[in-house]
């Protein structure tokens, strides 16, 4: 494999993950952190490929920060995080895009538990871009017996599965926490899968994208998981601890907290009925207990399975 110079910006649990698979890969990897000695112009030297696993909060201002500092027109952008932003709803991908135009974009992502990557368990993944030598590229530089890398055309549809799938994640810990049972969890993650497909087609992902790795791929996997963030969020609203509590015990971002809200506001200009989306952003505002929106969910009108 040729060796090239991959930059991972963020060092948390996902870029050091991200930045193990790259070096057991052989390449040079600089893995750059803003509480770290290195600057961010020091730490972008040479890059061929700049992965950012920054989570949504920081996107801007890391890629505002990057956008003045020279950068070879070859580099590819790849982005790894989960979230939509708050102000404009934009994807980080979108973001990556708007800040460099001139620069390929890919987007990565799957059912990818940094912990199980960590202790070199396999898992595939998705690479995704307009740009199908950038999704080559970047394929090839994390391919290995460990980590299948798929690539795929649609990098909105990519990119909107891994984050949409983090509200249904908290759905699914609070059901967990409830103790609801598997047909309980069974029914919720299938029509959390058509909420996913529903609002993700108005922004324009193929259908099919959200049946692959990080569409149903990452939600089985983070539905299903306790390593998931999200879904300890929701297991601990289940238990009875607020919001804040639960984050402040929380290893790490659990997305899918802002990204409820963002959506909320979406399904709300768009006349996109999120029912399971709604429930959970309730309950992370404290309006309703995880019980109270398990019957709100349970007492809806009847409809047909399919009525789009
Ligand atoms: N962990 C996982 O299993 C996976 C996570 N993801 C996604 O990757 C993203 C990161 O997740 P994860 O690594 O787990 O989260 P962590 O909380 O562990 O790390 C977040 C990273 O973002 C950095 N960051 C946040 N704000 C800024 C900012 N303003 N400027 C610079 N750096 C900033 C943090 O830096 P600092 O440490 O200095 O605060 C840290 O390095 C999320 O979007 C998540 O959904 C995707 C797949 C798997
Ligand atoms: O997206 C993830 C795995 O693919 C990680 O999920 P959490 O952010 O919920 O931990």
């Amino acid at each position: 494999m040729r060796e090239i110079t991959i930059t991972i910006l963020g060092a948390g649990a996902w870029g050091t993950a991200l930045a193990q698979l790259a070096r057991a890969n052989g390449h040079n990897v600089c893995l750059w952190s803003r509480h770290g000695e290195l600057s961010l112009k020091d730490a972008l030297e040479g890059a061929q490929i700049v992965l950012s696993a920054i989570s949504m909060q920081g996107v801007t201002q890391v890629a505002t920060a990057i956008a003045s500092i020279p950068i070879s027109a070859d580099t590819i952008f790849v982005t790894a995080t989960k979230g939509l932003d708050a102000a404009t709803t934009l994807t980080p991908a979108q973001i990556w895009q708007a800040t460099f135009p001139q620069h390929p974009i890919v987007v990565l992502c799957g059912p990818n538990l940094s912990k199980e990557i960590h202790q070199n368990l396999p898992a595939a993944t998705v690479v995704a871009s307009i740009d199908a030598e950038a999704a080559e590229a970047v394929q090839a530089a994390f391919t290995s017996q460990r980590f299948r890398v798929y690539t795929n055309s649609d990098p909105l549809g990519v990119e909107l599965g891994g984050t949409i799938k983090n509200v249904i994640a908290i759905a699914s810990g609070a059901c967990d926490g409830l103790q609801l049972g598997t047909n309980a969890k069974a029914a919720l993650v299938t029509r959390g899968l058509t909420e996913i497909i529903r609002i993700g087609n108005s922004w324009g992902a193929k259908t099919e994208t959200f049946y692959g790795l990080s569409g149903l791929g990452d939600l089985l996997a983070t539905c299903n998981s306790p390593l998931s963030r999200n879904y300890q969020v929701g297991y601990q609203l289940a238990q009875g601890k607020t919001l804040a509590e639960t984050l402040a015990h929380l290893e790490g971002t659990a997305e899918g907290v802002n990204t409820a809200e963002v959506l909320m506001q979406r399904a709300e200009t768009q006349k996109i009925s999120m029912p399971i989306t709604t429930q959970v952003y309730r309950a992370l505002q404290g309006e309703i207990t995880p019980r109270q929106a398990l019957e709100e969910l349970m007492l809806r009108d009847t409809k047909p399975e399919y009525n789009n």
